[in-house]
């Protein structure tokens, strides 16, 4: 269904025009798990088509959720009962976000059975914190046979108090404590923009969630949740990646379908580079056609610099003059495309996890992605190459970024695809 061959690109062209940003892949797929909670018909509006979508409607499919894509990115989902309470390992097992149903199924059902999850394996990803949270909040959880066993009898109510900022863990509590008769507090939460749109989505169906946003969240329980229609927000990762793109060929490029605040610490990294940053409503324009210089890049939890967006600023900075130091602090050992880099001809060092970079020109040649976001990298050092690249393990470009081949072509970049992007599934009745 998605096109997984190669891209090749011949870079050093400079890039102008217009690129309209989707809807977010991360906040769609915690709104499209809690589809789970309600027996009435949803309607989501601006689901990306990512792998990552189907394969969560996949695993949903296995628990009783019926779907229907009722337009090109418009998605209904319906649960009238939930059917199992196992998900497939199998499926669970090729990305994090499946763990979310985990919440939605013990809130429902009062039971839910998820193996560990899978997903970008660059550093360890323990899912502890979302155990205690359900363990907080009244639920029992044991392992067996490689899963997680959940079980709460009656509704969920309790202090959740998290060691560290999680968006997963606080989505994961907030869909187990949305049902019933119980109070939850959960504090210490993640205030990510992922964590308010699973909120906002969550009080549109009738839920009673206040402080989404900051680091208290205080949820009342309800006895059933309505159905609804809602809009998914503006992918920021992926507005954050065209932005490298704009920066790293020197071009001028105008994002539409943007939040600007969302993304101020990119674009305030951009500014402290030399690029022109124009914000109006819910369009950014950059301007980097003048030189830019190095700067250091530390990410952290949202409002900070965001990791997702981390390995394509470290390509964009192995073509700016200079020398810049990037450190990740949510994932640390987030750098495997430096080793890509480096077959470009990038000055880039490890020195334990931090990414000593000194900027220069690059060379085109064959590199291979191994998650999703060294995939996107890898086509930003590639369009500031000279010559030609070809990018492999373009599977994992196309868990994050819907027609990429196609919307960075339309904006003038040299670049192909053996096959090119199949033509969407339009209206596939699933019910
Ligand atoms: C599908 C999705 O939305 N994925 C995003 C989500 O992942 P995800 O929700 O998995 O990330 P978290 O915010 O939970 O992880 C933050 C940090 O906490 C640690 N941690 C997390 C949970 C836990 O139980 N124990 C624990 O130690 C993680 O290893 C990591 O170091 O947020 C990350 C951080 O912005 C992004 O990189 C991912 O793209
Ligand atoms: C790491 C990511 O996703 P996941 O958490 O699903 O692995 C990402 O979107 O960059």
């Amino acid at each position: 269904m998605l096109n997984d061959s190669p891209i090749t690109i011949v870079g050093g062209r400079q890039l102008h025009g217009e690129i309209a940003i989707n809807a977010s892949k991360n906040a769609a797929l915690p709104v499209i798990a809690a589809a789970l909670l309600t027996a009435e018909p949803v309607t989501l509006h601006g689901v990306p088509r990512l792998s990552d979508v189907y394969i969560l409607l996949d695993v949903m499919a296995a628990l009783g959720t019926h779907h229907t894509w009722v337009g090109a990115n418009s998605l209904r989902l319906h649960t009238p009962a939930v059917t199992c309470v196992i998900a497939p390992d199998e499926l669970v097992g090729k990305m994090r976000a499946t763990f979310l149903v985990m919440g939605a199924l013990l809130a429902r059902q009062g039971e839910a059975v998820v193996a560990p999850p899978g997903g970008c394996t660059f550093s360890q990803r323990p899912v502890d914190q979302h155990l205690k949270a359900f363990r907080a909040m009244g639920a029992e959880v044991r392992v067996d046979g490689g899963a997680y066993h959940a079980t709460l009898r009656g509704s969920a109510s309790g202090s959740v108090v998290f060691d560290l900022l999680t968006v997963g863990g606080t989505q994961n509590a907030m869909l187990a404590a949305v049902l019933g008769d119980g109070d939850v507090t959960i504090d210490n939460a993640s205030i990510d923009t992922d964590v308010m749109c699973l909120a906002d989505f969550l009080n549109s169906l009738g839920a009673v969630i206040e402080g989404a946003g900051t680091h208290t969240i205080r949820i009342e329980g309800v006895p059933a949740l309505r159905g609804g229609d809602f809009r998914i927000i503006p992918d920021r990762i992926e507005a954050g990646t065209f932005l490298a793109i704009a920066a790293a060929t020197r071009s001028r490029l105008t994002l539409t379908n943007v939040i600007p605040s969302h993304l101020r610490a990119v674009t305030g990294k951009l500014r402290d580079m030399g690029a022109v940053i124009l914000e109006t409503g819910d369009v950014i324009m950059i301007d980097a056609r003048d030189e830019l210089r190095a700067v250091n890049v530390t990410t952290s939890e949202y409002p900070a610099f965001p990791t997702d967006v981390q390995p394509q600023f470290s390509a964009l900075l192995a073509t700016v003059g200079g020398t810049s130091v990037v450190v990740d602090r949510i994932y640390p050992g987030r750098t495997t495309h430096v080793a890509q880099l480096h077959r470009m001809g990038a000055r880039a060092e490890l020195m334990g996890e931090t990414q000593i970079i000194h900027g220069g020109p690059l060379q085109g040649t064959t590199v291979q992605a191994t998650n999703i976001r060294d995939g996107a990298a890898l086509v930003i050092a590639a369009l500031a190459a000279e010559g030609e690249s070809t990018i492999e393990g373009t599977v994992y470009l196309n868990r994050g970024y819907e027609r990429l081949v196609d919307r960075l072509r339309a904006v003038g970049a040299d670049i192909r695809q053996c096959g090119e992007q199949a033509a969407l599934p339009f209206a596939v009745a699933m019910e």
